[in-house]
């Protein structure tokens, strides 16, 4: 059987001071990933998707619930008592330009962590490591002389999948990834997004407004509004059967692929 990685239960979270009557935006959210899962959650703009992300990391705070990870109750630790979690649970961002420290080299972006959570213990094993997750997400050495801005989008976005990846979490938190990329660019980095995850066992929260991105890489997904989990599910029931009215309004929203044979490796998603 499956094993239990992360259970919300009951999550809210208020922004600004709650004595002076905060703003809830997140109300009563249960969630569950198991190892090696990959969940989608996708709604509306200003549905909470990145607040309920954050929140399973610790990034924001709950003003109820519980957050479990791996059995133990995160949901009240200090930054003290959280930083063995900091390495277990990782976040690739939407823009990997504001994420990636403009002035250092990709190199030095790759092996500050590795050296930092004590994963590599000199630099030559850093570098090491990270020479075979380059190769590991299509990346050229060259690319370590550089710094951010001097790659691509997609080069961009694959460095930060590289260095998520190479503190062997054991989930990622994947918050609009692919939107600012074209087409088939968001599919190479999906697919290598996929393929990491069934590699390494690594269990992923993907969020994004565009359904057809969380049909092609999900499990299952939660479909947020306002707030609260409208509906949740089985991704391949969810799309072919949605229960409620605003899942299939997001649905119909989806449009055409612009491309169809080569958008994805899998054929029942083309
Ligand atoms: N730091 C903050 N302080 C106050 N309100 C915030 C803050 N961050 C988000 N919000 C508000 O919380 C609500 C949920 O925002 P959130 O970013 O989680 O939604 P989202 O579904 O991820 O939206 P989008 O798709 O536009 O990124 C929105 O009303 C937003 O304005």
């Amino acid at each position: 059987m499956a094993e239990r990685l992360i259970t919300a239960t009951g999550i809210e979270v208020t922004y600004g001071n709650r004595r002076r009557g905060g703003v809830k935006v997140l109300h009563g959210v249960d969630l569950h990933l198991d190892r090696g899962e990959t969940i989608g959650i996708v709604g509306e703009s200003g549905s909470g998707k990145t607040t309920l992300g954050r929140a399973l990391i610790r990034l924001v705070d709950t003003s109820a619930g519980e957050i479990r990870f791996d059995g133990k109750d995160i949901t009240h630790l200090g930054e003290e008592a959280m930083r063995p979690y900091r390495k277990r649970m990782q976040m690739i961002f939407q823009d990997p330009m504001a994420s990636l420290n403009p002035r250092h080299s990709i190199r030095q972006i790759l092996a500050g962590p590795l050296l930092f959570h004590g994963l590599a213990k000199s630099e030559a094993e850093a570098d090491q490591r990270i020479a075979k997750m380059l190769d590991r997400v299509g990346l050229p050495s060259i690319v370590l002389q550089r710094n951010p801005h001097e790659l691509s989008g997609g080069q961009r976005q694959r460095i930060g999948i590289a260095r998520a990846a190479l503190l062997e979490p054991e989930f990622v938190l994947a918050d609009e990834i692919v939107s600012g990329l074209d087409v088939s660019t968001q599919a190479q980095v999906l697919n290598l997004l996929k393929d990491l995850c069934r590699d390494l066992g690594l269990a992923m929260a993907f969020i994004s407004h565009d359904l057809s991105v969380i049909r092609a890489v999900c499990d299952r997904v939660y479909v947020m509004r306002q707030g609260r989990v409208e509906e949740a599910g089985d991704c391949a029931t969810l799309f072919d059967d949605p229960q409620s009215a605003y899942t299939r309004e997001l649905l119909d929203a989806i449009p055409l692929p612009e491309v169809d044979a080569d958008w994805l490796k899998d054929p029942e998603v083309a």
